[in-house]
């Protein structure tokens, strides 16, 4: 047997040209502004790729680029510009800070109504209680995903793979919320492996290379791998060995084109909506 591949790509740029055609019939662009402070490289990539997306779906789009040594309050004092700002609809912070910053007060800072990371202990609340709020993308996306390969959710055994607060948890909360049965794995996790071969949908979210093995997965699983690495030899592999497991799967995500083209669109689905809950949709 051999995997169904989810093509994440096809399905952000289907969902990009929807949005394209909503922000077309809007009387006004919305607003997205992302501040990077300093110079990871990687970064640098994850911008220019959102700003193009962005633009290219009629939004007005920005990058404010502050130099590595500005300080926590030169930053918090930039993001309450962008927060009094009428024509900014979504404000995104890009991640690692400099390590003189502290991210939690970057992103308290960040009016939640402007939150399109979903980050802010507002949304990550508002998303755990079960109401409606911003909700982080790259989660968002894998739920697209999801939906779009027709997966049966409702009471089917989700395990997610890693805890952060910008994947692992708010992955587990809207898993939860589609009725699955959910656990939540880590690197203290007594049996990996073993909690990982229950799983019917396996979602793997802990940044480290190919860790998932063909052995670790059941016969038929749907697999989507959040992980994105930069292999020494500049090869970008996912969290998971994504030609063993393929030969198990049922369905699984290929890193590139799985889940980073959703996070971007669901950015600017979020900034959508953000922007209609300001300014409304006439
Ligand atoms: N505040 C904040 N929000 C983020 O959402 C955020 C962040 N900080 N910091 C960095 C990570 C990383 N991230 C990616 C999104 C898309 C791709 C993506 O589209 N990747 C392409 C390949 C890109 C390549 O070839 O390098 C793909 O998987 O097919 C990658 C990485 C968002 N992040």
């Amino acid at each position: 047997m051999t995997a169904r591949i989810l093509d994440g790509k096809a399905i952000a740029a289907a969902l990009r040209a929807r949005l394209a055609e909503r922000v077309a019939a809007l009387p006004y662009s919305p607003g997205l502004r992302v501040v990077r402070v300093g110079e990871d490289p990687a970064s640098g990539v994850y911008v220019r790729n959102k700003d193009k997306a962005a633009k290219a779906a009629g939004y007005d789009s920005a990058t404010i680029h502050l130099p590595a040594e500005t300080t926590e309050a030169e930053l918090l004092a930039t993001i309450a510009t962008l927060n009094a700002d009428p024509v900014v609809d979504g404000i995104l912070v890009q991640l690692p800070l400099p390590p003189r910053i502290r991210t939690e007060a970057a992103i308290a800072a960040v009016d939640p109504a402007k939150d399109v990371d979903g980050f802010h202990p507002l949304n990550a609340g508002r998303l755990a209680a079960g109401q409606p709020g911003l909700v982080p993308c790259t989660p968002r996306g894998v739920m697209h995903i999801l939906a779009e390969a027709g997966v049966v959710l409702r009471g089917a055994r989700a395990v997610v793979l890693g805890r952060s607060q910008i994947v692992g948890r708010p992955m587990a909360q809207l898993l939860l919320g589609a009725d699955c049965t959910v656990t939540i794995a880590h690197s203290r996790t007594r049996d990996l492996p073993g909690e990982c071969r229950r799983a019917d949908i396996l979602v793997a979210a802990v940044g480290r290379p190919e860790m998932v093995r063909a052995d670790w997965v059941a016969p038929g699983v749907v697999v989507i791998d959040v992980g994105i690495n930069r292999l020494p030899d500049g090869r970008l592999v996912g969290d998971v060995a994504f030609g063993e497991v393929a030969a198990v799967a049922g369905a699984i995500t290929p890193v590139p084109g799985g889940v980073g083209p959703m996070t971007i669109a669901c950015l600017l689905q979020n900034t959508l909506e953000a922007a209609i809950a300001r300014r409304g949709a006439a």
